[in-house]
């Protein structure tokens, strides 16, 4: 058992709860984690998904706060994240604790559709593709992340999960309060931390604990906590997250925000989100999770109304001009849309906007006409396709995150596998040649391919070309 620092385990043991107790804490801190998986419910149902996977010999065991969360078991170690289904994305690996942030942030959120949402520290995407999932890619859900190395990862994610609703940015998210003031109507701030409650993943995680540490990032939390107040409208909510287990990171983080503003904050309590809440229910209603009451990753979430309008100190920064997109012109327009049905059998979302960039065609969020100029996206919504001489050419993310229906040209695990590989897939017989289709598994698409009669030719974009795929059938690996 590897051994835990000692300064790590004297602070804690006074922020812990008196009816938990340091032994077990320590014990747990010590076991491996379950391994869990979120389904992807832009792609396919929970139902669907346990059907297909059961007689493959996983099992899954549902996590009683997320609809679409479960514990898995392997019959034999197959490695999830190179499976078919994962690399459709078909589920996300997330742990189990790491789903609760956006549960309780949607808990009570009614009419998702018109949403403008904020996930303010987002890489490498688990909450935003999972908020992304409970708005049914409805709304607009802007994802910042700092680091640009993990914008990266949490693009590749998006890409993955079939999201399209969704706006990328890449600031140090203290300037939401003064570039977007009050324009929100929910914001996840799952908070950069000490990572305290992720120990059982990663024994080294807490090597260089030190208290001067915790206090400095408490701070950040505090100016982030506060940009994400700000740039909350009157009678939105707001998540505070972390995977940290001091009160310096967590409780006390949300009472500075309360003592800043005691007319406009107000805690709402999460002891009824999901049943046993309540084991791991502060006093002011937030959730401590302990790793020992569920058995599961350190976490701390508390959920945050905005009452009342506050005073806006910073004024609103000059419209940025020379935004690269404009709207397509309806002539455009139209024929896009009968390229994406005719061709694909693809309703193109009429609520969305189709917004052109010399010769690239992108898909919108309507909400994002209310943004425009107010601050620097990296990217937005989806890329449709291209401009070619004579018609158009669709976008493999647009394929991912549109097409739903089951006219595809099914695969089998091994040809799925080929196709990943970005090998050509060879047809039985001599088929007429149809063009352009879209090859699926499991009726979920992967991608596109040119139909040549004799053979599928691959057109999976190069940089999604994998040299290892398993397969998810454990009876066969
Ligand atoms: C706890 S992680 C986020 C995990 C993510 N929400 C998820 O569920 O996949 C915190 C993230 O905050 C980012 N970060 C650090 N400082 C930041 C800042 N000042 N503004 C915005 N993001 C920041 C880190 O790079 C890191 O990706």
């Amino acid at each position: 058992m590897a051994q835990l620092n000692q300064d790590f385990l004297d602070s804690i043991a006074k922020d812990m709860p008196s009816h938990l107790s340091m032994d077990d804490f320590i014990q747990y801190s010590a076991r491996p984690l379950r391994a869990s998986i979120r389904i992807n419910t832009l792609k396919i149902s929970s139902v669907h998904f346990i059907e297909l996977m059961e007689p493959k010999g996983w099992k899954l065991t549902p996590i009683p706060w997320c609809q679409d969360g479960f514990w898995i078991d392997l019959e034999n170690k197959v490695q999830l994240g190179n499976t078919v289904e994962h690399l459709q994305g078909l589920f996300y690996i997330q742990e189990a604790s790491s789903m609760l942030p956006p549960t309780a942030l949607f808990s009570q959120l009614n009419e998702i559709d018109n949403l403008t949402i904020l996930d303010m520290a987002s890489a490498p995407g688990s909450k935003t593709t999972q908020m992304a999932a409970l708005m049914d890619n409805s709304g607009l859900l802007i994802a910042n992340e700092y680091s640009s190395s993990r914008v990266k990862v949490l693009h590749a994610n998006i890409q993955r999960m079939g999201v399209s609703n969704c706006a990328l940015t890449h600031f140090d998210a203290r300037v939401f309060g003064e570039y977007l003031f009050e324009r929100f109507d929910a914001i996840l701030l799952d908070a950069p931390c000490s990572g305290e409650g992720t120990i059982r993943k990663d024994p080294s995680a807490l090597n260089g604990w030190n208290i001067d540490e915790i206090t400095k990032i408490a701070e950040t939390q505090k100016a982030l906590l506060e940009s994400a107040f700000l740039a909350l409208k009157p009678g939105g909510t707001l998540v505070y997250s972390t995977c940290a287990l001091s009160r310096l990171e967590n409780q006390q983080v949300c009472e500075y925000l309360k003592e800043k503003y005691p007319l406009a904050v107000e805690f709402e309590s999460l002891a009824s989100l999901f049943e046993h809440a309540d084991k791991a229910c502060t006093e002011e209603g937030f959730l401590h999770v302990w790793p020992q009451i569920y058995d599961s990753e350190g976490f701390f979430i508390a959920k945050i109304k905005k009452t009342a309008s506050i005073e806006r100190l910073k004024l609103e920064p000059k419209k940025q001009k020379n935004f690269p997109f404009s709207k397509a012109p309806h002539k455009i327009d139209a024929e896009l849309r009968h390229y994406f049905k005719s061709t694909f059998d693809i309703s193109l979302p009429t609520t969305s906007l189709i917004m052109m960039r010399d010769k690239e065609f992108w898909l919108f969020p309507k909400q994002m006409e209310q943004l425009i100029g107010l601050m620097r996206f990296q990217r937005i919504g989806i890329k449709l396709a291209d401009e070619l001489k004579h018609g158009y050419k669709a976008q493999h993310q647009a394929i991912q995150a549109l097409s739903k229906q089951l006219s595809h040209h099914e695969l089998s695990q091994a040809q799925a596998i080929e196709y990943l590989m970005g090998r050509d897939i060879p047809l039985d017989g001599s088929l007429k040649p149809q063009g352009e289709v879209i090859v699926s598994i499991h009726g979920s698409p992967l991608g596109l391919a040119k139909h040549l009669g004799k053979r599928l030719k691959n057109n999976l974009p190069r940089d999604l070309v994998r040299d290892k795929i398993v397969n998810s059938d454990a009876s066969s690996s």
